[in-house]
């Protein structure tokens, strides 16, 4: 895995910001409302217009397509956006019912890799491989999802159940580097402990660098790592 370096990181009312977060380390953010966590982590995205450059390892975003960039440096926003009609659609797993089941099971899921999921052939990559299904499905069990989640609509899904839904959905592109904004906001206590040990679990066995922005002093001092602030549009070391 690989690093994120921000260099000169220049966006709307926000910077210049220098950051290093090492492959494997992670970083909080707090702030103010309004101090420009969410632009901080659109600008690393490449989703609004900013100056400054952002490398994952040795490689600088300024390299890599957007499409490619977004997809190794994954960002878990406020609100996620759903385009298909159920949760499934948007997984590289599908639902199997075995005859001689009663109910529907995860196991084993069948991989059904669209379109973003496939690797062009002869790709030279250090990106990691996909993962095994069954971690998505460990994923979904973990955050509390019975085997249908996959055939619910998501209309019919809670805020909540779009946040922890909307994780397993980034992670299943396996990004190299994780951008989390308020990834507990709209959790109760159990949901949200769920969510921080999937998140810890994939940074600390795939070696990924966490960028998360957090409200929560004590999500921030149970979790540990390194604490900065925004002020006065510029990060620094949480008092
Ligand atoms: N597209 C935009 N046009 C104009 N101003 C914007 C735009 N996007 C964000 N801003 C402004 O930039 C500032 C920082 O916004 P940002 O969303 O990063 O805040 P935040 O620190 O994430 O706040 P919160 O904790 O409330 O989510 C805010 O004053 C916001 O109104």
């Amino acid at each position: 895995m690989s690093g994120l370096r921000l260099d000169g990181i220049r966006s709307r009312a926000l910077g210049p910001l220098d950051l290093t977060v090492a492959a494997g380390e992670l970083v909080f953010v707090s702030g103010p409302s309004g101090s420009g966590k969410s632009l901080l982590l659109r600008a690393v995205a490449d989703l609004d217009p900013h100056e400054g450059e952002v490398w994952l390892g040795e490689e600088p975003r300024s390299g890599i397509a957007p499409a490619t960039w977004r997809r190794r440096v994954g960002l878990l926003p406020a609100e996620a956006f759903w385009w298909a009609e159920t949760v499934g659609e948007h997984l590289p797993v599908t639902l199997s019912t075995h005859a001689d089941q009663a109910t529907p099971t995860l196991r084993p899921a069948i991989l059904r890799l669209p379109k973003p999921f496939r690797r062009p052939p002869g790709r030279v990559s250090n990106h990691p491989a996909l993962p095994d299904p069954s971690t998505i499905t460990d994923w979904l069990v973990h955050l509390g999802f019975a085997p249908d989640v996959l055939a619910w609509s998501v209309t019919r899904l809670s805020t909540g159940e779009r946040q922890r839904l909307a994780l397993v959905r980034l992670l299943a592109q396996t990004p190299e580097a994780l951008l989390l904004d308020e990834a507990t906001a709209n959790l109760d206590p159990s949901n949200g402990a769920r969510v921080e040990s999937v998140v810890e679990t994939y940074r600390t066995t795939q070696g990924a660098a966490v960028l998360w922005v957090s409200h929560d002093p004590e999500q921030r001092r149970r979790i540990g790592g390194r604490s900065l602030v925004i002020r006065s549009e510029r990060l620094e070391p949480e008092a």
